[in-house]
């Protein structure tokens, strides 16, 4: 393919007044052409992303970019033929107003060229008063070396402002002569009128129109999207028109080399947007090609951006619309978007398109947005455009992709289909512990399992034994499963704790004492190998301070425990043991409604099981039965926010059953898969701390209060 033709020079002088040239990926540099004759050297040939600017730098500027100031000394001489390094030296007659004028202007120069080698940029052969093409001193126009640095000097010499038109660099800067910080603002504000015949368009020749069939795009689609070219200098670019109710609005150019122009001062509109006005879906791609392939597809509702994509989404709020100038184009659209229902957004793959896309739906709004996944092209590997699945695949699948979009993520709302891998992996239960944990008695089993990242809330009058059985399910769980745990029982002593939790490891007790009865005391080995067990399956969290901890900093701990030892496992022992300071407007009720809420969420969030103590306020007129739930002092929040509610209580009425009978009052279960409202008895071994299942089960007092569940 060929898109060199030998053209007078002279054409393309005419054209540099007039366009902004864009390099690269489509990414846009907009400055003046040809920023001085005399500086730089001709280039014989043009191939490259380089060579454009080498074409320019043939000519001289005729008209710097933006006007030169009236008040510039230089205005009189910018007479189409000199540029500022010209500027004749010879005396003339001039008064000594302009003279004056003239010093300070190249004093301010000589200054504002110095901090700009401080920053980096080489300004010595930039004009003041007109746009200059530079290499970027931060990314050095990426792998084509571009010269993506645009750079303004203010015609008086007074301030200078860059900024680099490629994506992923961004650089951007001002400075000033007088020391300040200018403000780089690549916007032109005045938009120019243009027509085909203005700018010197042609219909599409051949070796173009070959160009795109290689890409699958029709004639008919050009025609239709009055894709044209142009000719600037010896070569032959394709031109994009962009038209607005049937008024030719801008005119974007393409070269073989994937080099982009722009006609400079021109509205920033969508391509293709008269194509959207009358519809409620839209699609939105990320360039003009893909917008053509849309249409081989049979989507004529598809607009393209004009601007190439930012390397990665904004961190900063969206700009108010007069500042928002990367996305201008969008706002300039607004009244054919606000119209649109259901806005597909199908940009780009790559990092780049995908943060295009959410600048798009954040913009417009994530929840009227769709967006396209392209299909696979590899096993590891998706197809990156329209046009490449166009191509690769044809208009079937690309039609496909498109109507298989998917609503734009928005943060906090979800479909089920996006759980359906854990569903599944649930029903099939590879996650395991899905029926929970039996807590190791079969009287239980039916009514209570430990289930991974739910809390379980334990209460029962002082001295009910509700330390002890916890402890001694934990270490049912650990033998069982082998789950490990975090232990925050601040009435404990260490020693203490290690004691009880050991006899009932060992099942012998740790000392000769009247407890023990006639069982043998634990060897020295048999406590040395339990100290073991012990250091690989406990963490206790304490706080060495004279302070009580607050929720938040035992939470932390066991996020540390369950990081670094891989705990399964909380127990919080009691609750009136932590700092409970609240703020002076807080009730305890919103406060302990805030507690439980950041203990959920850690046990959800680290799948760990939390076992809460929580004591019964003072029971007036007990009659030693078993309280309820909503005894707890404190707040109802405990039995509304835990996931399963259980009493521990025991029986100290000889008349009424056993002594060592203890009762498992379930009274809340959330999951029904992992048990039910119901009672189960335990025996409890006061030698070794340990519970076996009782063999009866005895009709125990229970404590008349009104039945709530
Ligand atoms: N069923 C029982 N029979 C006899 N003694 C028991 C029984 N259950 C627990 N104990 C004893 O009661 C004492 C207190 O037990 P534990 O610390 O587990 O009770 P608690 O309900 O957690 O008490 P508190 O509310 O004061 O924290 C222990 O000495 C324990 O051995």
């Amino acid at each position: 393919m060929r898109f060199l033709l030998r053209l007078p020079q002279i054409h393309f002088r005419k054209l540099s007044c007039s366009m902004s040239v864009l390099m690269g990926s489509k990414q846009f540099l907009e400055f003046c052409l040809l920023p001085s004759f005399a500086s730089y050297p001709s280039s014989p040939s043009y191939s490259s992303s380089r060579q454009v600017s080498s074409v320019s730098r043939r000519f001289r500027p005729v008209l710097a970019s933006r006007p030169v100031s009236k008040n510039s000394p230089y205005y009189q001489r910018t007479n189409g033929l000199s540029s500022y390094n010209s500027i004749p030296r010879v005396p003339t007659p001039v008064d000594t107003e302009v003279e004056a004028d003239k010093r300070v202007v190249l004093s301010r120069l000589v200054t504002l060229r110095r901090k700009l080698a401080e920053q980096g940029v080489d300004a010595e052969n930039c004009p003041p008063g007109q746009h200059s093409g530079l290499i970027c001193p931060t990314c050095e126009g990426g792998n084509s070396g571009e010269k993506s640095l645009s750079l303004f000097i203010a015609p008086d010499g007074s301030s200078a402002t860059w900024n680099c038109f490629r994506g992923k660099c961004g650089l951007k800067g001002g400075v000033r002569a007088d020391g300040g910080l200018a403000s780089a603002d690549p916007i032109e504000k005045v938009e120019r009128k243009i027509t085909v015949e203005g700018i010197e368009l042609e219909p599409l020749c051949d070796e173009i129109q070959d160009y795109f069939a290689a890409r699958a795009i029709s004639r008919k689609t050009l025609e239709r999207n009055r894709v044209m070219q142009k000719r600037i200098g010896d070569e032959i670019v394709i031109a994009f028109t962009y038209w607005q109710r049937g008024e030719l609005v801008s005119c974007k150019y393409r070269s073989l080399t994937k080099m982009f122009f722009q006609e400079r001062k021109t509205r920033r509109i969508l391509y293709g947007l008269d194509d959207i006005e009358k519809t409620s879906e839209v699609i939105i791609v990320e360039g003009e090609i893909d917008k053509l392939a849309m249409e081989e597809a049979g989507f004529l509702n598809c607009v393209s951006v004009p601007d190439g994509a930012p390397a990665k989404v904004s961190s900063k709020e969206i700009p108010s619309e007069d500042k928002d100038t990367k996305y201008k184009f969008l706002w300039n659209c607004n009244d054919y978007l606000k119209k649109a229902s259901r806005i597909v957004i199908a940009t780009d793959g790559d990092g780049p398109g995908q943060a295009m896309a959410e600048e798009i739906a954040r913009r417009l709004g994530k929840e009227r947005c769709w967006r396209v996944k392209w299909p696979k092209k590899s096993e590891d590997e998706h197809f990156k455009d329209a046009n490449e699945v166009l191509m690769s695949k044809g208009p079937h699948l690309l039609k496909e992709a498109i109507l298989d979009a998917e609503p734009y993520p928005i943060l906090g709302l979800f479909s089920f289909k996006d759980f359906f891998d854990e569903i599944d992996a649930y029903y099939d239960r590879t996650h395991g512990h899905e029926y929970g944990v039996s807590t190791g008695w079969k009287n239980l089993d039916n009514l209570y399992s430990v289930v991974p990242g739910e809390l379980t809330v334990v209460t029962g009058i002082p001295n009910s034994g509700k330390s002890e059985w916890i402890d001694a399910m934990l270490c049912n769980l650990n033998h069982s499963v082998g789950w490990k745990f975090a232990l925050c029982s601040m009435e404990n002593k260490v020693r203490d704790h290690a004691r009880k939790l050991l006899e009932k490891h060992i099942k012998k007790p740790f000392f000769d004492a009247d407890y023990g009865r006639s069982v043998q005391r634990m060897s020295v080995e048999e406590k040395d190998e339990g100290k073991k067990w012990l250091n690989d399956t406990f963490y206790p969290i304490r706080c060495e301070m004279d302070s009580l901890p607050s929720i938040d900093w035992v939470l932390e701990r066991a996020k540390a425990a369950v990081l670094r030892y891989g705990i399964r496992g909380l127990v919080i022992d009691p609750y009136n043991e932590l700092d409970h300071q609240r703020t002076p407007r807080q009730t305890e009720t919103e406060y302990v409604s805030q507690m439980l809420t950041k203990i959920k969420r850690f046990s959800q969030h680290h799948s760990c099981h939390v076992w809460f103590v929580a004591h019964p306020k003072q029971l007036q007129h007990w009659d030693g039965g078993a309280p309820n739930l909503y005894d707890i002092s404190g707040s109802a929040h405990f039995i509304n926010k835990c996931d399963n509610g259980i009493i521990v209580h025991r029986n100290r009425d000889e008349n009424a059953g056993p002594l060592d009978l203890v009762q498992i009052g379930v009274r809340k279960v959330r999951n029904k898969v992992a048990g039910q409202i119901g009672d189960a008895y335990l025996c409890y071994d006061r030698t070794t701390g340990s519970y076996s299942d009782s063999p009866v089960t005895p009709g125990m007092p229970e404590r008349r209060s009104p039945k709530r569940y």
